[in-house]
């Protein structure tokens, strides 16, 4: 049993278009408001040798990817705390605050509690125009399919690529990106924090589309070997770029800097380099 799984199972109680998205939409009449929450505790989500203040940033970059995603800008931000020690809450409340405050939103609220593992609830919310929201659902074939930064350096610096450590630790929400991504006529979008395969597959399933990948034009970490780089890019969780899709006429799209690595089909097989994708990544898992 993963969380996929068990997300299935709670659609028909609270509905599908709900738990489509990175985030849930609500109608303010002349725009959207966004809001996302995202659990994060220390044994599954916080690597042995992050600061407090790592931490905190970690935890409010996670929830503000989700507000990027739907090319939304964050407004405000809380964050809950269980705390194991209490000498602990100024260094994440500091990171959370930078975080915040690198996207132009605000950390404005959040709970304090006693709890035996650290862990860390947060929650945004953002705005967005009607006309320029970027929802899951909106990929057509023939759209290019298109991915920010490199994929895959999150899962390498847990394993243990100094290289990689701050990619890891400080995640960058693309706030800027999803934006741009938005102005440039992207057709569906959604952050990758789970690895590039599985992320496909959800945009798959909410647009009714499949995808075809082309392995050569994946931007691959350097200094590897190449099958191992190309495993991390396409399963390897935890990076907060966005994975888009882009009508060919509007590509490339001004201000973001993406990499094309293949394209949306309208049969709803996802293929990479003529196989079947499997579906694997980051999941939480019970045995
Ligand atoms: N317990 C829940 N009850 C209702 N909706 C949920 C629940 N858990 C998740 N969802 C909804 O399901 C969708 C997918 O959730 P998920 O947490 O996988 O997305 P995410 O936040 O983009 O990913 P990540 O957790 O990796 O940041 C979201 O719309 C979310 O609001
Ligand atoms: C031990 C460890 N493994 C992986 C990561 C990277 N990471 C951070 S959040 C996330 C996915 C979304 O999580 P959620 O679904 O809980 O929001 C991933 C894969 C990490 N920080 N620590
Ligand atoms: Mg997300
Ligand atoms: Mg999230
Ligand atoms: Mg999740």
């Amino acid at each position: 049993m993963d969380d996929r799984l068990l997300l299935d199972r709670i659609r028909g109680i609270i509905g599908e278009k709900e738990t489509e998205d990175d985030c849930s939409v609500f109608d303010l009449g002349n725009r959207f408001l966004v809001m996302s929450t995202d659990m994060l505790h220390e044994t599954t989500d916080f690597p042995e040798g992050m600061t407090d203040y790592e931490i905190g940033w970690m935890a409010a970059a996670v929830t503000l990817s989700d507000i990027a995603s739907m090319a939304a800008s964050p407004a405000d931000l809380l964050m809950a705390v269980g705390l194991d020690r209490p000498d602990r809450l100024i260094g994440i409340t500091e990171g959370a605050d930078a975080c915040c405050r690198s996207v132009g939103a605000r950390l404005a609220g959040g709970d304090i509690d006693r709890h035996a593992e650290l862990t860390i609830v947060s929650t945004a919310i953002g705005f967005v125009n009607h006309e320029k929201i970027i929802r899951r659902s909106g990929a057509k074939p023939g759209d290019l399919v298109c991915v920010t930064g490199l994929p895959g350096r999150a899962q390498a610096g847990l394993e243990g690529d100094p290289r990689f450590w701050n990619n890891l630790i400080t995640p960058i929400p693309r706030v800027r990106e999803g934006i741009a991504f938005s102005e440039g006529g992207a057709t569906a979008m959604m952050d990758i924090s789970d690895g590039i395969a599985l992320s496909l597959i959800d945009l798959g399933l909410a647009s009714g589309v499949g995808f075809s990948l082309d392995p050569s034009l994946f931007p691959l970490i350097p200094d590897i070997p190449a099958t191992r780089a190309e495993d991390l890019f396409l399963f390897g969780g935890g990076d907060f770029e966005l994975l888009a899709t882009v009508p060919v006429e509007c590509f490339p799209v001004a201000g973001v800097d993406t990499s094309v690595i293949g394209v949306v089909t309208q049969n709803r097989d996802i293929i990479s380099g003529g196989a079947p994708l499997p579906r694997c990544g980051y999941a939480h898992r019970w045995n």
